[in-house]
């Protein structure tokens, strides 16, 4: 059978309710499910989602009903308990992620009853994924609500090919850092091989996030796990423009039998009012969409410029929307105000400023509106992308119309030739009416072929073909890679390797690859392990080399009564078997005075960062700082050294969360091709960081080389842990 995707969101993309014990299907309401619907229509997907129901209100025979309407759709529909459905659904996603996300903190709730519910009901559909799962089909999970739901099912298959899109904008870590439980949302979210975001900026909020909060290594878009790596990337959600582009051509050929009564209503202002235009609002009735900041806005339009009166008219259609949470239904009382004391304030006999519908319009109703009205306002405070906007543009056939639109909607992003407003001055959008009110056609036109052609090239099934493409390629992540991962078969070839030969060495890192890494590095030591690991290589006549960038001193404490050789320093010092320390180079220490003070003062500007002191090199450590000020600082550090050495000869390294000036022609690769003072016919190296590179590029084409962790490297294998090394260095010995 053929691979399948399954789409997994909260809300499938038809709506079910019970009247008189028989269920009704109407389409759902929203741009998740209206954008995936059309992806959903075309491909082999299976869509499982919440089917609107509680459990309460189901029976057997309504149950087999929802299961066919769903099937009907390629849907499988999950009833939600009313309790889960309260704590997940109008609690935690909307009653604290919702808010949280759009920078609503003061409707922020945390409550730890609706977190368990939240827990709970992600399982659930974690459980029903897992269960409809065949080998080779991919994942793809959408939206807030649903944002552990990847970790459960990695955690469960690790070998599924997971993605992950999020509808509404990821908030600066500032406000994300608020959330209790914002460690274990975002371990969530990164079961994912791919999480999409509408913008840019999202983006690179998650990953602030994901480095600030879980001390993740993020280098560009991809975030290296303990043993995998995530990719991170934008992708603005489209529309599916013909079908909105086809239907504006349709209604404009209908006869007058043919029209809708709306449009019929709408044909009838526009006559007996000539020269009057109409300005059009939709979203659902949510206080992130800025509907009383509109309505307010277009109270000082009339003010501002009075000579609009009975000139305009404002239809405004708010489809109700999560109407259990308290403040929806706040917003609902304030806009019925709002809408009620303007049209007191403003309407004559023959003119109402606001025409307010409160309720959902089927489709051919939404494109009479898109396209009878001369102007769209829409005005979000925030908005993870905002579809209405593109819709309209699409409808708009003649190319006329101009769409007015809040910088706060992702959708500003990628069209720039609106009017983009703040929403909240005001004043600022009583001008864009006016503008708008007064554009020349030939302007409108151009606008809006420019946006047209953008929406029509982006469209949502570009959008979800280059999601997928991008999903699959993280399949092929690993092998795309130049190093190849150490398998078991290579393993034993190596081993084998060893074993024949006669004259064999091995160079092993210490840090990051014989013991983990610490926050203060004077405390790591290496455990019984691999103290058994290098007596047993010795028993087998290896050559057994330490070599690394830490001092004499540390390496004299832990290896020095070990009789194997040592090179400190990145080469700077050796230590042969059984004999003293001596210099390998003969190098300069003047240079040190005058660089010492440069780096005391990023370690005064930098806190949580030190200066380490060696015999022949500085090293500035910042793993413990704020890990985006620490990248920043371990730049412009970077910088500054390399301009401070150029006419000495000094090379500045980076190396694992620590920026290392040194002299030049000392280096790991120099050091370790020193030791190969006989004929090897086994040669081995192994280390994580930069240093170890020069290893990795300088030692002979036959040295078996391999790279700790997954970074880019020159090494030929890679493993993925210090846990990895110690299991490959026991296959050695036995
Ligand atoms: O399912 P509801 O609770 O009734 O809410 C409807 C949907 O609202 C949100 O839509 C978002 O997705 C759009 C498409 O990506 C985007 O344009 C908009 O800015 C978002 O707010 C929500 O994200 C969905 O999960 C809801 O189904
Ligand atoms: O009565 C209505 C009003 C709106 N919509 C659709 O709901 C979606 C709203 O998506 P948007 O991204 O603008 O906002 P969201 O509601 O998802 O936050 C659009 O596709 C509209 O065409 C609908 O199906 N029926
Ligand atoms: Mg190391």
């Amino acid at each position: 059978m053929k691979n399948k995707t399954i789409i997994v969101s909260n809300r499938l993309p038809l709506q079910i309710s019970v009247e008189n014990n028989d269920v009704k299907v109407s389409p759902s309401v929203g741009g998740l499910a209206t954008g995936m619907k059309s992806v959903h229509q075309e491909g082999d997907s299976l869509w499982i989602g919440w089917s609107g129901l509680t459990e309460e209100e189901v029976n057997p025979k309504i149950q087999s009903q929802i299961d066919q309407a769903a099937k009907n759709e390629k849907c499988l529909a999950i009833n939600l308990t009313e309790k889960e459905l309260n704590d997940y659904y109008y609690g935690f996603s909307n009653r604290t992620i919702w808010p949280l996300f759009h920078y609503f903190m003061e409707y922020t709730k945390f409550d730890e009853q609706e977190w368990m519910g939240y827990k709970k009901v992600n399982e659930k559909f974690a459980e029903k994924i897992l269960e409809n799962l065949e080998d080779g089909d991919t994942v793809w999970v959408h939206d807030y609500q649903l944002l552990l739901v990847p970790g459960i099912i990695k955690k469960n298959k690790p070998k599924v090919t997971i993605g992950f899109f999020l509808h509404i904008p990821f908030p600066s870590y500032e406000v994300f850092r608020t959330l209790p439980w914002r460690e274990s949302l975002l371990q969530g979210m990164l079961g994912a091989d791919l999480l999409g975001f509408h913008t840019y900026d999202y983006e690179r909020h998650f990953l602030s996030s994901v480095s600030r909060i879980l001390r993740y290594e993020t280098q560009f878009n991809e975030i290296t796990l303990k043993n995998r790596l995530v990719k991170v990337d934008s992708f603005p959600m489209g529309i599916d423009y013909e079908k909105f582009e086809q239907a504006a051509l349709e209604h404009y050929e209908k006869t007058q039998e043919q029209k809708s009564e709306l449009q019929v209503r709408l044909d009838q202002h526009l006559e007996t009012t000539p020269g009057s235009k109409m300005i059009l609002s939709i979203d659902r009735l949510d206080y992130t969409k800025g509907i009383a900041n509109r309505i307010r806005a277009f109270e000082h339009f009339l003010e501002k410029y009075p000579e609009f009166k009975e000139k305009v008219r404002l239809i405004m259609l708010a489809v109700p929307s999560r109407s259990n949470v308290p403040q929806y239904q706040k917003l609902k009382r304030e806009i019925d105000e709002l809408v009620g004391r303007i049209n007191g304030k403003f309407s004559t006999v023959s003119w109402t400023p606001i025409w307010y519908f409160f309720r959902s319009m089927p489709f051919d109703n939404l494109i009479d509106l898109y396209t009878s009205c001369d102007i769209a306002l829409l005005t979000p405070r925030r908005d993870g992308m905002n579809l209405v906007a593109k819709e309209y543009v699409a409808t708009r056939t003649d190319l006329s119309g101009v769409l007015i639109l809040s910088e706060m909607a992702g959708a500003a992003h990628e069209m720039n030739e609106a009017l983009i407003i703040n929403p909240n001055n005001y004043d600022q959008i009583a001008d864009a009416l006016k503008q708008a009110y007064e554009m020349p056609l030939i302007e409108q036109k151009s606008r809006n072929r420019t946006i047209q052609k953008r929406l029509k090239r982006y469209g949502i099934k570009k959008w979800s073909s280059e999601f997928i493409k991008a999903l699959e390629a993280t399949k092929v992540n690993h092998i795309s890679k130049k190093a190849k991962q150490l398998d078991e078969r290579t393993k034993t070839y190596i081993t084998e390797q060893l074993n024949n030969a006669t004259n064999k060495i091995l160079f092993l890192d210490f840090d990051g690859t014989l013991v983990n890494f610490q926050d203060d590095p004077e405390k790591v030591a290496p455990d019984q392990d691999v103290y058994e690991i290098i007596e047993k290589l010795k028993n087998k006549n290896c050559d057994v080399v330490i070599i690394s960038g830490r001092d004499k001193e540390f390496l004299n404490t832990h290896f020095g009564d070990k009789n194997i050789t040592l090179i400190a320093e990145h080469g700077l010092w050796l230590k042969k078997k059984n004999e003293d320390w001596e210099t390998t180079e003969n190098v300069k220490k003047n240079w040190m005075s005058s660089i010492r003070p440069v780096i005391e003062s990023f370690v005064d500007r930098t806190p949580g960062t030190f200066m380490e002191e060696k015999n022949y090199s500085l090293a500035w450590h910042y793993r413990k700082s704020d890990p985006e000020l620490g990248g920043q600082r371990a730049n412009e550090l970077s910088n500054v050294l390399k301009d401070l050495s150029s006419n000495h000869d000094l090379s500045v390294l980076n190396g694992n969360k620590v920026i290392e000036i040194k002299n030049s022609g000392v280096n790991k690769g120099r050091a370790a091709t020193k030791q190969l003072t006989k004929k090897y016919d086994f040669i081995f190296a192994i280390g994580d960081d930069w240093t170890d590179e020069y290893m990795f590029r300088e030692l002979p084409d036959e040295t078996f080389t391999v790279k700790v962790g997954l970074q880019k490297t020159d090494a030929e294998y890679y493993v993925e842990d210090t846990a990895e090394v110690k299991k490959l260095l026991k296959k050695f010995t036995e």
